[in-house]
């Protein structure tokens, strides 16, 4: 699949730093025999303005590293820069802060709050925060996700679809530096999903958002600029404009590594 992108002009010194970065990161669940190394020493950018999937088997470190890299939970050693802030050098406060101001999440389960209208979720966070909704940028939004006349609709009254698309809404409302994705067509159909994953496309070609997305499903990678892939806690490979088949030859020859790397007793 040939991908249309225009990257964005670079516009002075701040353009050359990625989104997001992630050096020696290194996260260790559990202690001794239950020892988990879920991220062994992950060295990554996401260039601003990009949509770029993490990929990876079941168990590779996918969440983990999403969630560090969102600030949602701590390192065990090295570093998580969004933009020029090291997160992980922040306190629980300053974190909160920035999570709130900075980043937008997309979750598998919409997490919507069902006693609230579409709108009434997309305008929370904000609210939450005391800030003012700019109403141009959510009319934007709303246009862009299809939205309008869904706007009064409870969450119990709206597809999946379109209750992915109010969280996607919510998420870019803040006009987050980064909008972290999980999963987010894992609960919808393969054509509902197609459809957000449309939507998460626009936002970065039209609204210039950059949007990191983990997922399981190759077609849905296929709509990123770039797959990186994960193979036990570490960066195995990368594909840049991927397409269903180069990201599944990807994967298999991920499967093919680890065969290999059993065989010979490499794996920890
Ligand atoms: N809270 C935790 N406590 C202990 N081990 C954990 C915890 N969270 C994750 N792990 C382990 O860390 C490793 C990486 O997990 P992670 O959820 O990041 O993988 P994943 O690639 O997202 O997997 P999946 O595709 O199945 O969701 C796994 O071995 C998992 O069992």
């Amino acid at each position: 699949m040939s991908i249309d992108v225009t990257p964005a002009p670079a516009t002075g010194p701040a353009a050359a730093v990625p989104a997001v970065r992630a050096a020696g990161l290194h996260k260790v669940y559990g202690r001794g025999e239950t020892e988990v190394r879920a991220l062994d020493g992950v060295d990554v950018t996401f260039a601003s303005g990009a949509f770029t999937a993490i990929m990876g088997a079941s168990g590779s470190g996918k969440s983990t590293l999403l969630h560090l890299l969102a600030g949602l939970d701590s390192a065990t050693a090295g570093s998580v820069f969004l933009g020029e802030t090291e997160l992980t050098r922040l306190d629980d406060t300053a974190l909160t802060l920035l999570r709130r101001e900075r980043v937008g999440f997309v979750f598998q389960a919409f997490n919507l709050l069902p006693m609230f209208t579409a709108e009434q979720n997309i305008v929370l966070p904000l609210e939450l925060a005391g800030a003012d909704v700019d109403r141009a940028w959510f009319d934007t939004l709303v246009e862009t996700l299809a939205l309008r006349e869904r706007l009064t609709h409870r969450p119990s009254e709206l597809s999946g679809g379109q209750q992915q698309r109010v969280a996607i809404a919510r998420a870019l409302l803040t006009r987050p530096d980064v909008v972290f994705a999980d999963e987010p067509t894992g609960n919808l159909d393969s054509r509902t999903g197609a459809e957000v994953l449309a939507f998460l496309r626009r936002s970065v070609r039209e609204l210039g958002q950059t949007v990191v997305m983990v997922t399981h499903d190759p077609a849905a990678a296929a709509y990123a600029d770039r797959v990186v892939l994960l193979a036990d806690g570490r960066v195995a490979g990368e594909i840049t404009d991927p397409t269903p088949e180069s990201v599944l030859t990807g994967l298999e020859a991920l499967r093919g590594a680890d065969v290999v790397a059993q065989a010979a007793g490499g794996r920890h």
